[in-house]
């Protein structure tokens, strides 16, 4: 059985904004000023914990409260919309088009698993995934192989290839002996000659290709 993992933030939608907005509520609470989106969008990527210690240390903020607003935080983004989340271009027609075609598909996201399933929820993308695992699903996130290896598990899967925007999903899919296809127009931190990838991809409209190059016969 042939399938294809999605990383979600940066790669399947262009969610920064909210999590910004998620950010800020959290820095507002404790008297802080907002950040903007390009800082903030430079803080994902590690999941939820991460983003909320290089908040704090950005913000000269006092890091003996790091649990306290990692669960406010988490709280914030558990009642948060998905408002300011689009999909990138293509997306939907993209995974339309690998559904129709007989490929399984499931979601691997270092954002915890609660709002990563709320966001699919709210765009409509939950039908199209069998397997969701956050940052908070398994017992490492992402580079480790693990939650990787949890979907591929409980997909019951065969041949996989994993697709994501980051430095942090190239070394997963790495760590994982995964193919991976780099979306260009995500959240990297590195020019893509930098990333290990094996396919490269600017546009939802050149990823049915890439999955059948590398997949073949979907079953
Ligand atoms: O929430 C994050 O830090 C990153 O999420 P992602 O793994 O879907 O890119
Ligand atoms: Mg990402």
């Amino acid at each position: 059985m042939k399938a294809i993992v999605f990383d979600l933030d940066g790669t399947l939608v262009d969610s920064a904004p909210d999590i910004q907005a998620a950010v800020n509520t959290m820095l507002a609470n404790e008297g802080q000023g907002p950040l903007d989106l390009p800082t903030v969008t430079s803080f994902v990527g590690n999941g939820l914990p991460k983003l909320v210690e290089r908040v704090i240390r950005h913000c000269a903020m006092d890091m003996a409260q790091f649990d306290r607003l990692v669960a406010d935080t988490l709280m914030i983004y558990n009642t948060a919309t998905s408002d300011l989340t689009r999909p990138y271009p293509n997306m939907m027609a993209c995974l339309t088009r690998l559904k129709a075609a007989g490929y399984r598909m499931a979601v691997c996201t270092n954002k915890p698993y609660g709002p990563a399933v709320h966001l699919l929820l709210n765009l409509k993308l939950d039908d199209f995934f069998e397997v969701v695992i956050g940052g908070d699903s398994t017992d490492a996130r992402k580079p480790d192989p693990l939650p990787l290896t949890t979907v591929i598990e409980q997909l019951g899967a065969t041949q996989v290839l994993y697709v994501g925007d980051s430095e942090i999903d190239a070394d997963t899919a790495l760590n994982a002996g995964v193919p991976f296809a780099l979306f260009s127009q995500g959240y990297r931190k590195r020019p893509v000659y930098e990333i290990a990838h094996q396919h490269l991809f600017s546009d939802f409209d050149q990823l049915f290709d890439i999955a059948t190059s590398v997949l073949g016969d979907p079953t």
